[in-house]
């Protein structure tokens, strides 16, 4: 093997690995979980995770918050991400319990995860084809580094039942999830021997009609609060 392929070859990870395996070996444990019967990657779900009451809330502090959504890549491309989004105060007593029920149902320490992300789609609004995983050919990596490392698990809570479109798919690994009012989905961005994932490619494809409203949470490979 060339130089050139080594380096360019996705680094594993001892600590990486370990969480795909912890988390799995949790989940594949928890009755009221399963498993996508899918080999390219660890995908999860978890029908009814919230209540009624608790997806209005989030759903009410959404629509108070949300500003035009953000991305982190270097590609300034306007359309890619077209939703409304905001950040959700894990310290509001609206907050709080879902945010420590997610790192429970995973098992990793709340202060690995970011800051939970509420997004609102409208009709026409998507989210184009992305990995949650940090690149190391883009700027904002030297950053990352420093702020908790790569991201592992994604969790994703759907707050409504969309009437048309707003389905999460991964092209790659064959999975359409529609949105159904308070089903978790949750998956291990890395692969088992602890490097990026390419299958989990995924896009939060356009409302047709309805409105869309999640929570997402990223976990880090380290502490993200210090
Ligand atoms: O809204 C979706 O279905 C996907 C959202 C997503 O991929 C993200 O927030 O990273
Ligand atoms: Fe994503």
């Amino acid at each position: 093997m060339s130089f050139f392929a080594r380096t360019r070859k996705p680094a594993t990870s001892s600590v990486r690995q370990l969480f795909g395996l912890q988390v799995a070996t949790r989940l594949d444990a928890d009755p009221r979980v399963q498993r996508a019967a899918i080999d390219a990657a660890q995908v999860y779900y978890y029908p009814d995770f919230l209540d009624d009451a608790t997806c209005d809330r989030l759903i009410a502090m959404i629509d108070a918050h949300r500003r035009p959504s953000t991305l982190l890549s270097d590609r300034n491309d306007q359309g890619f991400r077209t939703s409304d989004s905001c950040d959700m105060d894990r310290w509001s007593p609206d907050v709080q319990p879902t945010d420590e029920a997610i790192a429970t149902l995973l098992g990793i320490d709340a202060a690995h995860g970011e800051t939970m992300q509420g997004q609102r789609y409208a009709p026409g609004q998507h989210f184009r084809a992305h990995h949650d995983y940090f690149h190391s050919t883009e700027s904002y990596w030297e950053r990352m580094q420093k702020e908790g490392g790569q991201r592992t698990w994604t969790a994703m809570i759907y707050l409504n039942a969309v009437e048309e479109g707003g389905a999460t798919w991964f092209p790659q690994a064959g999975i359409k999830v529609a949105p159904k009012r308070g089903l978790l989905l949750t998956w291990n961005n890395m692969k088992p021997d602890g490097s990026p994932n390419e299958a989990t490619i995924h896009e939060g494809m356009p409302v047709v009609a309805g409105t869309k409203y999640v929570v997402t949470k990223w976990f880090r490979e380290d502490r993200w609060i210090k």
